[in-house]
């Protein structure tokens, strides 16, 4: 018998989306299904190129037409994303921005930059549009981690009239940063009101385009700063960089009820435990659990989020940011996968918050 198209349909809506828990049918991710003799071929359409299950879901469907529909047809999926969003549609500020989040940390060098300038690139390698903020106004270190430091992003004016800078491109990722506006000796004065504005700034008045994500790397603490961004635009979620020290533990605790404050109520992605362990390069075995064992476990089932990931304290993820050059594009390094990894993890959760919580908005708040 011919195979038909209503044959394959019926195979897939057997296949289910493992962090959606729904059927590939139902949440549309199938497309243009073609069949020739006993060859079957289809597109799914995944919530991010950045999906760590690829492969699972692409295996599952090759086995549903296999064991549903003919054991020896042929079977070619392509697979190709479409990002999701939670915003509402027409949104008056950053309006081609798909999702907007928020990376934070509450203690100060935990190594918050170095984990978002690291996805930013990992997210921009998979195929996903993806810019990023340096909201980190009194002490930006994006110039120097992506060896732009004298670049000076131009300025144009729109056809309505307006100015808008146009933010710096380097590794696939679009950035803006006070240090591109300001030398860094001066960065220090940028206090209070003034950051705030300057935020704002570069939220309203940068040419961002269409984009899948925009990390925006906040200042350590809980201060006017995000206040300011959850008032500006509304923040898909936030993700938490802790290392596993006390200090720095209950610091991020702060920072991750900030979000989830009810009158804030912008969902914790999840958490990344930075500087986990060191492992000298002549000892590949040992780990040193120098700032403590487990604890940024702790903080994620504490909270209940997801821990989406360990990245040990490497010499060169130090040097590559100092370089210019992140660590992960040093193609093949365990390092760089540490932040493929991370990066696709960061992905899912956004695909699933899109999937599962409200749309975003913007909040209102008397100060
Ligand atoms: N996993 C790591 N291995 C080695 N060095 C690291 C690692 N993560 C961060 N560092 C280094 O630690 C220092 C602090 O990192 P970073 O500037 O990213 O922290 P931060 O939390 O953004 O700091 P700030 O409070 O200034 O915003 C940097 O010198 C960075 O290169």
């Amino acid at each position: 018998m011919a195979i038909t198209k209503e044959d394959v349909l019926k195979a897939l809506s057997y296949v289910e989306e493992p962090d959606l828990g729904k059927d590939l049918v139902t949440l549309n991710m199938i497309e243009d299904v073609q069949i020739e003799g006993k060859t079957v071929s289809f597109t799914v359409i995944l919530t991010t190129p950045a999906c760590p299950l690829k492969e699972l879901i692409q295996n599952a469907c090759i086995r549903a037409i296999h064991t549903m529909v003919d054991k020896e047809a042929t079977v070619n999926v392509h697979l190709t994303s479409r990002v999701t969003t939670a915003r509402a549609a027409n949104a008056a500020v950053l309006s081609g921005v798909k999702n907007i989040i928020a990376i934070a940390s509450g203690k100060g060098g935990v190594g918050k930059s170095t984990v978002t300038a690291n996805l930013a690139i990992a997210l921009a390698r998979t195929g996903a549009k993806v810019g990023l903020v340096d909201a980190d106004i009194s002490g930006p270190s994006m110039p120097v981690m992506f060896g732009v430091e004298d670049a000076r992003p131009h300025v144009f004016q729109t056809p309505e009239g307006k100015n808008l800078i146009q933010p710096v491109e380097r590794y696939g990722v679009k950035l803006m940063s006070i240090g591109f506006l300001a030398p860094a000796e001066s960065a220090i004065v940028w206090r209070g009101p003034m950051a705030s504005s300057a935020l704002k700034q570069f939220i309203t008045e940068v040419d961002w385009g269409d984009l899948d994500y925009l990390l925006i790397d906040m200042p350590p603490g809980t201060s006017d700063i995000h206040l300011t961004l959850v008032q500006t635009v509304p923040v898909t979620g936030a993700l938490i960089v802790t290392t596993p020290q006390k200090v720095a533990l209950a610091d991020a605790q702060k920072g991750l009820q900030m979000f989830r404050q009810p009158q804030i109520n912008v969902p914790v992605l999840g958490i990344v435990e930075n500087m986990a362990w060191f492992t000298p390069a002549e000892l590949p075995e040992n780990k040193y659990f120098i700032f403590g064992e487990g604890g940024g476990k702790a903080l994620a089932e504490k909270h209940e989020v997801p821990l989406l990931g360990q990245l040990p304290l490497v010499q060169s993820i130090r040097e590559n940011g100092d370089y210019g050059t992140p660590a992960i594009l040093q193609e093949g390094s365990p390092s760089a996968a540490m932040f493929e990894q991370l990066a696709e993890e960061l992905a899912r959760q956004v695909s699933i918050r899109n999937a599962v919580a409200p749309r975003t908005q913007v909040v209102e708040m008397n100060r």
